[in-house]
């Protein structure tokens, strides 16, 4: 994780990254280069631009400057490739209205279309990449309801597995710990780190700080500019993190691992 160099091994480099929603610029020329093969935990305060930073990465805003894919400029890729490469996980489900009537099992497989032919049925491979992705995230119990009648957390854990059934090298997660409850969340913790050590990427936007001092990198947006990009452990990340939350928290070590307290 770096501000603003280049790296060799990045997943995904964004240069003089600039976005305006509405009449109004959001991101103010983000320079920023996501490693290859590790966890980076996006945090900032409310409205700060994590989101659009995410959006940004994954293709799905309008933007001026550049975003790179595994070293390719993400405009380049065709859509497919791109969604094979690149799984997203929007915040708060976003975009699932068309997909509430859909059984939880036939979601999840959705994430298989970039690997499918066109019109194609899913594959033995598919089926198994879905199955093995909802029992990861402990939803396969649910597969045969409807993604409308599942619970807040439920309806989390199943469109996690959709991005997980993708396989892709490079995972978007937009606040993916929202609603889950303590036991999944640190299930979520452990399939993260499990996803690392397989050599995947994952940037993570998340408002749970003590999650997010476990990343190996840690971004810190705030109003539209990267305030601080490095290892996660590093006192200098912990500073700047008070900094921006106005010294309204405090970061501590506990138990060999660093917490984010209210203060
Ligand atoms: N469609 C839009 N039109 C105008 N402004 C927008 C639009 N969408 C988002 N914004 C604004 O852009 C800014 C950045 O939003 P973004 O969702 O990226 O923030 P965030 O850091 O993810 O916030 P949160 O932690 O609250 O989810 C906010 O001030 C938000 O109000």
């Amino acid at each position: 994780m770096s501000e603003g160099r280049s790296v060799g091994t990045a997943a995904l480099q964004v240069s003089g990254l600039r976005v305006s929603l509405g009449a109004r610029e959001v991101l103010h020329g983000v320079d920023l280069a996501f490693a290859a093969g590790r966890w980076t935990g996006v945090v900032g305060p409310n409205g700060a631009g994590k989101s659009t930073l995410l959006k940004a990465c994954a293709g799905l805003l309008a933007c001026e400057g550049e975003v790179r894919l595994l070293g390719r400029p993400l405009r380049e890729l065709a859509g497919r490739e791109r969604a094979r490469t690149l799984a997203w996980l929007a915040q708060g489900g976003a975009g699932q209205g068309g997909a509430d009537d859909l059984t939880a099992y036939d979601v999840v497989l959705l994430g298989r279309l970039p690997h499918q032919d066109w019109l194609a049925a899913p594959s033995a491979r598919d089926h198994q990449a879905a199955e093995e992705a909802l029992r990861q995230t402990q939803a396969w119990d649910w597969r045969g309801r409807t993604l409308g009648s599942l619970s807040g957390g439920e309806r989390q854990r199943v469109l996690l597995a959709r991005l997980l059934a993708v396989q892709a090298p490079v995972m978007l997660m937009d606040e993916p710990l929202a609603n889950l409850d303590a036991p999944h969340q640190s299930d979520w913790l452990a399939l993260v780190r499990g996803l690392v050590a397989q050599g995947r990427t994952v940037v993570s936007v998340l408002h749970e700080l003590t999650f997010a001092l476990q990343a190996d990198d840690l971004v810190l947006i705030d109003a539209g500019r990267v305030r601080h990009a490095g290892l996660a452990q590093e006192a200098a990340a912990h500073r700047a993190l008070e900094d921006v939350f106005q010294q309204r928290i405090s970061i501590r070590r506990v138990e060999a691992q660093w917490v984010a307290l209210p203060r």
